[in-house]
């Protein structure tokens, strides 16, 4: 175990999911699990493992395949050498672990072929193609928390309820740990979950920026994802009733805004200027009349909506954003969050345009107004909701301060994007 562990030290920080930004990992292993492999050359393990880097624990799954040092098996996803010498791979890359992971999923049906999705994610996804029938995607989470993912929950009651708007489900799996905590204990949680795969649909990200771009009409497409936005948040109230939000549920949501901003200021120098103007926006917000709380998307934005032939727009990933604690994305909280995040990523499509080419400015920020209008109003005629005031306005200023940290941390090209939208937005 210590040549795996110390193979591992140095590939994780490699990988896009790894999330400790400062140090070294320090890793110790919560469960070490061997599932039936049906290759006779190679051991299938998932391993799950705490992080004790600044800033942690931290818990992973790690799905590994062995293979002995002789065998030919792709070499793209070699972590390092075992204790014995044999070879360790990255388990989502390898027909060993995938084959055990579609048996555990679908038992019955055969798979022709697995690959693992291309990109940035927080998550590994796997596209299995079946011998007959749609395909499947298996997300492995990568960061495991105790209990079920909300992606799992959300997604799982709402396709049950027979929305359209999130893909079918078709398994998941879960696993249990020892708690990486000071008390010894066992916990469980989600591991992998799989849906059908829509093969060939660009999402929302790529027809918005393919439409901006061209100075194409996007306003009846807004319209209705403002519509669709709607609906899911309707069923989302109705599958999941929530408590009024009293002083305590506001209380939590205003203090993980003012959190979120002193982590900006310390890591984004350039919005000091901005740091009076922020919390009084904050302070407004929080003395207007709230609305019910529910549980929501989180993490909203064009890249998390995909716009399926015949069926309209489809809601992905509902884990909520990767960089706040897993208690607070499973509170219920303001659907206007989602809202805020989809004006947002218009705001983006602008945004991104300009960085390329500053002339396009204009026409970008015309198109970008247009898509915010026809959203609302989308929303509006779908749910009798007007979404605006000061609400709102903190709701987007509280996500282009989480964009200026991530933009700090993983795209500084970016930056200027939501810098620019703090200084709109605070001037309103
Ligand atoms: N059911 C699906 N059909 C087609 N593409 C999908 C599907 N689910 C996810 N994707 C693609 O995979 C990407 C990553 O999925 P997502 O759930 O956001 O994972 P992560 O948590 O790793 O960010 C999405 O942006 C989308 O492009
Ligand atoms: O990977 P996730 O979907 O969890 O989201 C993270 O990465 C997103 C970028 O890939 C980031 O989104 C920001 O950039 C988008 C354009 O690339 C834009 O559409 C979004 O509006 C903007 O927030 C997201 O914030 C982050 O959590």
């Amino acid at each position: 175990m210590n040549s795996t562990l110390a193979a591992l030290t140095a590939w994780m920080p490699r990988q896009r999911w790894y999330t400790s930004t400062d140090g070294i990992p320090r890793l110790r292993v919560l469960s070490d699990e061997l599932l039936p492999s049906d290759d006779p050359g190679a051991e299938v393990r998932v391993l799950v493992v705490a992080d004790d880097a600044p800033g942690a624990p931290i818990v992973y799954q790690v799905p590994l395949v062995v293979r002995t040092a002789t065998d030919a098996a792709t070499s793209a996803s070699f972590i390092g050498l075992t204790d014995a010498g044999r070879r360790l791979l990255d388990g989502p890359h390898d027909p060993a672990y995938t084959g055990a992971l579609w048996r555990t999923i679908a038992p019955d049906q055969d798979v022709a072929r697995a690959e693992v999705l291309s990109g940035e994610q927080s998550n590994t996804s796997i596209i299995f193609h079946p011998g007959h029938g749609t395909p499947i995607i298996c997300k492995v989470f990568r960061r495991l928390h105790a209990g079920l993912n909300p992606d799992i929950e959300l997604q799982t009651a709402l396709a049950g309820a027979g929305s359209p708007h999130v893909p079918r489900v078709i398994g998941r799996v879960d696993g249990e740990w020892s708690s990486p905590g000071p008390i010894s204990a066992r916990e469980s949680g989600s591991l992998a979950f799989a849906q059908e795969f829509f093969p060939d649909v660009a999402d929302a990200w790529r027809v918005a920026l393919t439409a901006a771009a061209d100075h194409a009409d996007f306003s009846a497409d807004a319209h209705s994802l403002g519509r669709a936005t709607a609906e899911v948040h309707r069923d989302l109230a109705r599958l999941f009733p929530a408590p009024a939000a009293d002083a305590d549920a506001q209380a939590a949501i205003t203090g993980a805004w003012r959190r979120r901003l002193a982590i900006a200021l310390s890591e984004v120098p350039q919005l000091a200027p901005h740091r009076t103007a922020i919390e009084s926006t904050y302070v407004s917000a929080a003395s207007t009349r709230w609305p019910a709380l529910q549980r929501v998307h989180g993490d909203y934005h064009l890249g998390q909506v995909l716009q399926v032939p015949g069926r309209g727009w489809v809601l992905l990933d509902f884990e909520g954003e990767p960089m706040r604690p897993i208690d607070e994305r499973r509170a219920p909280d303001l659907a206007l969050r989602d809202i805020a995040g989809m004006l947002r990523s218009f705001d983006y499509v602008a945004g991104s345009l300009a960085v390329a080419s500053p002339d396009a400015r204009e026409s970008a920020d015309a198109w970008a107004d247009a898509a915010r209008e026809s959203f609302l109003r989308g929303y509006r005629d779908a749910s009798g909701v007007t979404a605006s005031g000061a609400l709102l306005n903190a709701l987007e200023l509280d996500k282009a301060v989480y964009e200026a940290i991530y933009e700090a941390r993983h795209r500084p090209a970016w930056l200027a994007i939501p810098l620019a939208a703090i200084t709109r937005l605070v001037a309103r």
